[in-house]
C-alpha cells in the first residue's frame, strides 16, 4: 500500500521549521489541537484578502462568492462524515458547543425528572457537564458506563444500565485521555434495539479514521476543526435530520429566523434554524480546505502512518523503568498517556519542552479517568500525519534525561 511521503507532508506545515529553546521543535501534542497546513493557511488569508463579505444576505458579488466558500465548506464536511445531506450539518463553535447543543435543543425539551443520560467513564469534560447541568435543571439522572483497568468500555455493563428511562447515550469515539477506539458501531445497535439515540463525540476521530456517520449508526455527531488541521473557533455537530427538524432554535438572532414580528416569529430551515447570527466564515473556509487537505493526503495513509508511529513508541516506552503507560486498549488512536513513578508529569513536560519536545500534562480534560486510574495527572503524546519516528527518538531522549533528573 502507498506510504505517506512525511517529509515532503512537512513543507506545508510552516511551524514545524519553529525552533524552541534554540532546538528543532518536535510537535506532539496533536490531540490538544493540530497544526495548520499551508492549503489551510491560505484559503483563510485568500478569503479576507480577496472577497471577504457577509454571507447570506447580500445581493453584491463579494457576499455571493463568500457565501459560496461558506456552503462549499459545509458540503465538504457532509462528505467527511458520509451525511445524507448538508442539510444534517450544523456550524458550531467544536465539539463542545456541539454536545451543548444536542443537550438544549434535542433532550431538554425531550427530559424530565427521573429519566436517565447515559455516558462512559472515559468522556471529556465536554461530554458529561452539559448533562450534567441538564440534569441539575430536568431533575433527570446521569449513569456511567465503566470501563476496565486497560481503559475499555465494559459492554456488558451498558445492556444493564440502558433502559426504557434513558433518554439518550452519549460515548467518545476515541478517549483523548486514554486513546482507545470505541465500537461506536456496536454500541449504537445496542442502543437502537432499546430505541435510545446516541451521540458520539467525535473530537479525536476525524483527524486520524475516515468517519461514516451512516456506517456507526449513530443520531449525532460533533466534531472540532482544529484537531483536524483546520483552525480553531470551528467545528460540527452532524445530526439525523428528521431530528433536527423537530428540534426548536437553541440561540435566537439573525440568519435563523424566516419572519419576525412582536406578534410571531418563524424560524429559518436547516441548517440555518441552529446559526444565529454572523457565522465564523473564515474559520468555516479553514475547515473546508483543511477537509480536503485531509482526503488529498489520504486519510487511509494518514491512519497507517499514525498507527506505526503508535506501534514504534509504544514498543519504546513499554521497555522504560518506572513508566506505567495509562490506557492499554486493544484498538487505539495515536495517544499514549504516561507516568513517570516518582515524578510529577508537569515536571515531565517542562523538562522535556526544554530539549523542542511539545506533550500535554495535566488532567486532559478527563478528571474522571484519572480518578479511575488513581493518578493525579498524566503526561500525553500524541501524534499527527507529519510526525516522524525520528521525532519520537528525540522525544525518549529527552524523557530519559528527565527521568535521570528527576527520579
Ligand atoms: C475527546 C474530546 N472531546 C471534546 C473536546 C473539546 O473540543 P473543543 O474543540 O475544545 O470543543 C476535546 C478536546 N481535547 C483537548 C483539550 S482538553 C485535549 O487536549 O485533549 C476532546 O479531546
Amino acid at each position: 500500500k502507498e506510504q505517506l511521503d512525511v517529509l515532503r507532508l512537512r513543507e506545508q506545515f510552516p511551524v514545524l521549521e519553529r525552533e524552541v529553546h534554540g532546538k528543532p521543535l518536535v510537535y506532539l501534542d496533536n490531540a490538544a489541537t493540530a497544526q495548520r497546513p499551508l492549503s489551510v493557511i491560505e484559503a483563510m488569508d485568500d478569503f479576507y484578502r480577496r472577497y471577504n463579505a457577509n454571507v447570506h444576505r447580500g445581493v453584491h458579488q463579494l457576499s455571493v462568492e463568500a457565501s459560496e466558500a461558506f456552503e462549499t465548506a459545509r458540503k465538504d464536511v457532509a462528505r467527511l462524515l458520509n451525511a445524507t445531506s448538508d442539510r444534517e450539518v450544523i456550524f458550531t463553535r467544536g465539539t463542545t458547543e456541539a454536545i451543548n447543543l444536542v443537550a438544549n435543543s434535542y433532550l431538554r425539551p425531550r427530559v424530565k425528572a427521573g429519566d436517565e443520560i447515559l455516558i462512559s467513564h472515559m468522556e471529556h469534560h465536554s461530554n458529561i457537564v452539559p448533562w450534567q447541568l441538564l440534569c441539575e435543571q430536568t431533575g433527570a439522572v446521569l449513569k456511567v458506563i465503566p470501563i476496565n483497568e486497560k481503559g475499555e468500555l465494559m459492554l456488558d455493563a451498558l445492556e444493564d444500565l440502558i433502559g426504557e428511562r434513558t433518554r439518550l447515550l452519549g460515548l467518545v469515539h476515541v478517549s483523548n485521555a486514554l486513546g482507545t477506539v470505541n465500537p461506536v458501531r456496536e454500541v449504537c445497535e445496542i442502543a437502537r434495539r432499546h430505541g435510545v439515540p446516541v451521540l458520539i463525540d467525535g473530537a479525536q476521530a476525524t483527524p486520524h479514521e475516515q468517519v461514516d456517520v451512516q456506517a456507526i449508526g449513530c443520531d449525532f455527531y460533533a466534531m472540532s476543526a482544529h484537531k483536524m488541521y483546520g483552525p480553531t473557533g470551528i467545528g460540527a455537530l452532524w445530526g439525523r435530520e428528521a431530528l433536527l427538524e423537530e428540534m426548536p432554535p437553541w440561540q435566537g438572532g439573525g440568519e435563523m429566523i424566516l419572519r419576525v414580528s412582536f406578534d410571531e416569529t418563524t424560524y429559518n430551515e436547516l441548517p440555518h434554524k441552529f446559526e444565529a447570527g454572523t457565522p465564523n466564515i473564515s474559520g468555516a473556509i479553514g475547515l473546508g480546505a483543511a477537509v480536503r487537505f485531509l482526503f488529498d493526503t489520504g486519510i487511509e495513509k494518514i491512519a497507517r502512518h499514525e498507527q506505526a508511529l503508535l506501534e514504534y513508541a509504544t514498543e519504546r516506552m513499554s521497555k522504560i523503568e518506572g513508566l506505567r503507560i495509562i490506557g492499554q486498549a486493544a484498538h487505539k488512536g495515536p495517544v499514549i498517556a504516561f507516568t513517570l513513578d516518582g515524578v510529577h508529569p508537569n515536571d515531565i513536560g517542562t523538562i522535556i519542552d526544554h530539549h523542542g519536545v511539545a506533550i500535554r500534562t495535566g488532567h486532559h480534560c478527563a478528571m474522571p479517568v484519572m480518578q479511575f486510574f488513581d493518578v493525579p495527572a498524566t503526561a500525553r503524546v500524541s501524534f499527527a500525519a507529519y510526525n516522524l519516528r525520528a521525532e519520537i527518538d528525540v522525544f525518549l531522549n529527552a524523557l530519559e534525561k528527565a527521568r535521570q533528573m528527576l527520579v
